[in-house]
Formats: structure tokens, C-alpha cells, sequence
């Protein structure tokens, strides 16, 4: 084990450790003192066995640590990429940048170079000077806590000088260095006298090295690799230039062979293998690998299981982005955050929600829909025809898969047709539909964990029984809130109703635009109206639409009613 020793030491003094990896953690900033706790590891070609770096997190107590001003604070993980910028996005700075972002870690950047880049290739490559390389990192090194650098494109030797002089000013818990020399289009980033600078000062302070083929072709002198075997070989052959742990990416064997990394940490090799996804959206592959890894290492992973992520996050990334088209060239950028595609894929956009969609709300029933033989999309079609200003499924009982199938039918249908659809309580399947929001009642899933999940677009609904429910759903970012029972009801059991007074006292308090809910029907629906206070927008109904013969026609009916209401409420 690498020694551990705690000592009070001044802020930023930690130079005196100058040539050992050194991993830290602050705990306590007062008087302008850390308590730092330190782990040393000897530098890595002594090959002193390695301090796991999840144990190095343990040290930390959590990621919690108290402030001068005695408020304890989240520390956020926090990776640092030292990379050239690609201007097309798909590689390089951007790639770490939204690589860091999808496995919520931070990332801070250092810029060494500025490529005109695009799908096509590489057309210029402007060095950031030496000076301003060293800038950038004192400025980020010494004000941040980094845990974690990663190296991309480092374009000269020089460059490669600075950046190790201020590692050894500034020591990080580790380093993950992606030998960056080749694009995959076949432009040079980083020519051969950069090899000396990796062998002499980076590979031997490395915690992880990760050349692709081409890359590790070069590092060993311009040996030929082409099969799996020959990258076994020239792990072992770089790892003896002293890095930690070696993984040679494999991405550009052969097509018929699978896509196989080699992994080797001076004592087992492992061959982590993925179908070969079929796509020419590839350009970042190898940034975002290494970026995940850091990632993954910042979070306090071992270096196996954050090797195992990455590969596993860039399999699923390139498998959701094999069919996206971005610019005309042959190597297309891929979505980091496996988003992009679900705005695009319904031509008929969602508008924003207005509080008068919750006019007739219609809140579908698996029970009563199976009851009259209908399927869920059918009632919802019958209820759109019928008037309904919006549609919520309510499908307590629905199997997962089938509840989804279902879903995806009807976010089509309401899309179609200009009316929002909200999945009750199932955030999960909100996501998965791509509906514009969900309902949750006070028991499910907290409105504010709901909107970290769902993003600031999507609408939600909170039912709420009293003004203080009202309010709290306010301040936990609601949309809307269906108030009720209004009058007792079949469809929620021990549901106590809170009656027109209690409507009413809700609505009166309300921030929040409120649909009443709960035994509203043909026969009450006027006088839930009649009480006539702006918040209330309209009525939730379920069996007095589902629980009958006609949706359509008890949905025209209670459309019509509602409207001759709101004249005379006026
Ligand atoms: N078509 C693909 N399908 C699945 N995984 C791939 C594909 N291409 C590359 N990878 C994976 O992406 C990661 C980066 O590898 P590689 O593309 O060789 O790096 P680089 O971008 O540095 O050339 C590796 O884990 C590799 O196995
Ligand atoms: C600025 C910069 N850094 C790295 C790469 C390598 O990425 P790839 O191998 O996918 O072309 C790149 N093309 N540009």
C-alpha cells in the first residue's frame, strides 16, 4: 500500500511533494489552512503496488467539505481536459466537455490548440503558444479542486513540457492520458517529436494510457498492429514505459471483427469486447473514452470499472447515433447525451403548456377501458374527438412493456392532434413515450426529482388536497394542480373529498393553475365551475368519460356543458 500521512499544510504549498503522484483531499479550509490528507504514491515506474483511487475517495469523508463560512458544500467531481478544440464538435475539448456532462461529472478545460475541423477532416491546426497553455492550467489548477486530468491533443513538445512542470506544481489524484496524434480521417494533430515528451515525462506518472492502434503503432517505433494478439503485446510493450495501467483501443481493426480493447495492469490482461456498431458517426470515439474514464476515476471508480463504464457508455452512444446525420462527411460526431433524436422523431412538435389545456382533462382507466373492450389508444382517439383539452394515462395495472407500446400510440395521436398527454405517476415511461409530462400525486415520486428527470420543458401535475400542498407544489416547480376529491369517487379507494369549500380554498390560495378532480361528471360539472375563482381552469374527469358506452359521445356531451358554463360564469 501507498503510505498515507495528514498534515496541516499551508493552502497551496503542496509542491514540496514535487516527483511523487499525489493523491489529496481537502477537508477543512479555515485560516487559510487545509487539512490535507495525502496519499503518495511513488512515482509509478517504481511500480509500488497502486492505491486504488476509490480508497483515496474514502479519505475524503464523501465529497462534502465545510467552508470558512462553517456551511458544509457539495464537492463536486471534477475532471480537468488538457485537449484541442474541434470545431465541428465531435472530437476533442467538446467531446470531453459533453462526455463529462452525460456521467454528470465536471469538467474544466484547458485549450492547446484550435482545429478548423469537420466531418470531412482536419483543415487547419492553430497551436495555442506555450505561455498561454501554462496560463490556462495555473489558472484552473490552482483555484479548482481537480481530481481527475485527462490529456487529448498536446501538439508540440513543448506543450507536453508545460503541462508535466505544472502537474508536478500542481498534483492530481490521477491522469489519464489519450496519446492524441492522428484524427481518424488521417490528419496529423501531433507530430513525432511529441513521442519523446510521452516516453520521457507523461507514460512514467500516467495512471492510464489509451492509444489507439495507430497510436501505440507509434509509441513502440512503427511496429505493425493488426490483430488482437499484437495488441496484447504492445500493452505489454507500453506498459514498461511506465504507466499504470495500459488500454490499446481497438476500434479501427478490421470491420469483421468485433470491437475489442485490450486492458493491462501489469498483471492480467482483459479483452473487453462490444459488437461492432455499423455507423460513420465514430469521430470522438477515442476523446470520449478516455474523458469517461476520468470521469469514472473523479467519481472514485476503480481503474478496471471505469474502463468497463466507458466502454459500455461509448458502445450505447454510437448504437443510439448510428443513424443520426451530422454534416456530409465521411465521420460523423455522435450524441453524448442520447438526446437529440427525441424532439426530432415527431414531426408535430409540442407547444408549451397553456393553464386552458386543463379544460377537459381527460384521465384514462385501464379497469373501465378493459370493462367496455377498448383499447387505451382507442379511448384516447374517442376522448380528442369527444372535445378533450388534454389526456393523462392513468393505467395503474398495465404491464410495463405493454404500457409503453400503448403510450408511444397515443403520444402520437395527441401530438397529431395539438393536445398534451401525461403519464400518471410513471416518470419512466414518460421518458421512454417522450409525453409532454406526467401527473404525481403526494406519495409518488417529489415534483422536483420528477423535473431533474424529465428537463424544464415537460409539464407537471401535482394533486394536492389543502393550500399548503398548493404551495409546496408551487415552489417545487409545478405546472398545475388537480385538486380533489372533489366529490367521492370509485376510481381511488380511501380517498377522503375535500368538497366545493375545500376546491375552493385551494383554488383561492393557489400560484398554480388547478384542475378539480374526483366524481365530477355531466351532473356536478357546472357547479365545480360556478364557484368562480381564476385559478380553476377546468375539470378531470375518468368514468364519467370511460366508464360508459361512448367516450366520444359523453366526452361531446361534457365538452358542450363545460362551455355553456364558462359563458355564463363570465
Ligand atoms: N464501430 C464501433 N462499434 C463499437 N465500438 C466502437 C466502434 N468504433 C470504436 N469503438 C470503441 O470506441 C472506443 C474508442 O476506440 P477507437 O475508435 O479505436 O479510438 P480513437 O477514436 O482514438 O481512434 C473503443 O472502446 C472502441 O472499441
Ligand atoms: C482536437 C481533436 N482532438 C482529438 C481528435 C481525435 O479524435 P478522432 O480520433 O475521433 O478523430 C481530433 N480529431 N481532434
Amino acid at each position: 500500500m501507498a503510505s498515507t500521512s495528514c498534515s496541516q499544510i499551508p493552502l497551496r504549498s503542496t509542491s514540496f511533494l514535487k516527483n511523487s503522484v499525489l493523491s489529496g483531499a481537502t477537508h477543512v479550509l479555515s485560516k487559510g489552512f487545509y487539512l490535507y490528507s495525502v496519499l503518495i504514491h511513488p512515482p509509478a515506474n517504481s511500480r509500488a503496488p497502486q492505491t486504488p483511487i476509490s480508497a483515496a475517495m474514502q479519505e475524503d469523508k464523501g465529497l462534502i467539505v465545510e467552508t470558512s463560512d462553517g456551511k458544509s458544500k457539495l464537492r463536486i467531481p471534477h475532471v480537468l481536459s488538457v485537449a484541442g478544440s474541434d470545431s465541428g464538435a465531435g472530437a476533442g475539448i467538446q467531446a470531453d466537455l459533453k462526455a463529462c456532462a452525460a456521467r454528470r461529472v465536471y469538467c474544466s478545460t484547458v485549450i492547446t490548440a484550435v482545429t478548423a475541423q469537420n466531418t470531412v477532416g482536419v483543415q487547419g491546426v492553430n497551436i495555442v503558444p506555450e505561455d498561454f497553455v501554462a496560463e490556462q492550467l495555473k489558472s484552473v489548477l490552482s483555484d479548482m479542486h481537480v481530481d481527475v486530468v485527462k490529456t487529448g491533443m498536446l501538439p508540440s513538445l513543448g506543450i507536453v513540457k508545460v503541462f508535466h512542470r505544472s502537474l508536478k506544481q500542481f498534483p492530481v489524484r490521477a491522469l489519464v492520458v489519450d496519446p492524441v496524434m492522428v484524427s481518424t480521417s488521417g490528419d496529423v494533430l501531433a507530430g513525432p517529436s511529441i513521442l519523446a515528451g510521452f516516453r520521457e515525462d507523461l507514460l512514467p506518472v500516467a495512471d492510464i494510457v489509451t492509444p489507439n492502434l495507430k497510436e501505440a503503432a507509434a509509441l513502440l517505433g512503427g511496429v505493425h498492429l493488426a490483430t488482437v494478439d499484437d495488441m496484447r503485446s504492445a500493452a505489454k510493450a507500453i506498459y514498461d514505459m511506465g504507466p499504470r495501467n495500459v488500454l490499446i483501443k481497438g476500434g479501427d481493426l478490421d470491420a469483421s471483427f468485433d470491437a475489442v480493447d485490450i486492458f493491462f495492469d501489469g498483471e492480467n490482461f482483459y479483452e473487453l469486447r462490444s459488437p461492432r456498431i455499423t455507423t460513420r458517426n465514430t469521430h470522438g470515439t477515442g476523446c470520449t473514452f478516455a474523458s469517461c474514464i476520468a470521469a469514472e476515476l473523479a467519481k472514485g471508480a476503480s481503474m478496471l470499472s471505469a474502463v468497463r463504464i466507458a466502454k459500455r457508455y461509448v458502445e450505447t452512444a454510437l448504437d443510439y447515433s448510428k443513424d443520426i446525420a451530422i454534416g456530409n462527411g465521411l465521420q460523423g460526431p455522435f450524441d453524448h447525451l442520447l438526446k437529440l433524436k427525441s424532439d426530432v422523431r415527431n414531426s408535430c412538435r409540442p407547444r408549451p403548456f397553456d393553464p386552458d389545456d386543463l379544460f377537459l382533462y381527460a384521465v384514462t382507466d385501464s379497469g373501465m377501458n378493459k370493462k367496455w373492450g377498448r383499447s387505451i389508444r382507442d379511448a384516447v382517439k374517442a376522448a380528442i374527438e369527444g372535445g378533450a383539452t388534454i389526456i393523462q394515462l392513468r393505467e395503474k395495472d398495465a404491464e410495463t412493456r405493454d404500457f409503453l407500446e400503448s403510450a408511444k400510440a397515443c403520444v402520437k395521436i395527441c401530438r397529431f392532434h395539438g393536445i398534451p398527454l401525461l403519464i400518471n405517476d410513471r416518470i419512466d415511461i414518460a421518458l421512454a413515450c417522450n409525453a409532454d409530462g406526467v401527473h404525481v400525486g403526494q406519495s409518488d415520486m417529489p415534483p422536483k426529482v420528477a423535473r431533474a428527470l424529465l428537463g424544464p420543458e415537460k409539464i407537471i401535475g401535482v394533486s394536492c388536497k389543502t393550500p399548503e400542498q398548493a404551495h409546496r407544489a408551487w415552489i417545487d416547480g409545478a405546472d398545475y394542480i388537480g385538486c380533489g376529491g372533489v366529490f367521492p369517487t370509485n376510481t381511488k379507494k380511501n380517498n377522503i373529498s375535500v368538497g366545493l369549500g375545500g376546491l375552493k380554498d385551494v383554488c383561492v390560495s393557489s400560484r398554480l393553475p388547478v384542475v378539480a378532480i374526483g366524481g365530477i361528471g355531466a351532473s356536478n360539472a357546472r357547479s365545480v365551475m360556478e364557484i368562480g375563482v381564476p385559478t380553476l381552469k377546468g375539470v378531470a374527469v375518468v368514468s364519467a368519460l370511460f366508464d360508459r358506452e361512448s367516450v366520444l359521445v359523453e366526452t361531446r356531451k361534457l365538452h358542450a356543458l363545460l362551455k355553456e358554463t364558462a359563458l355564463s360564469v363570465k
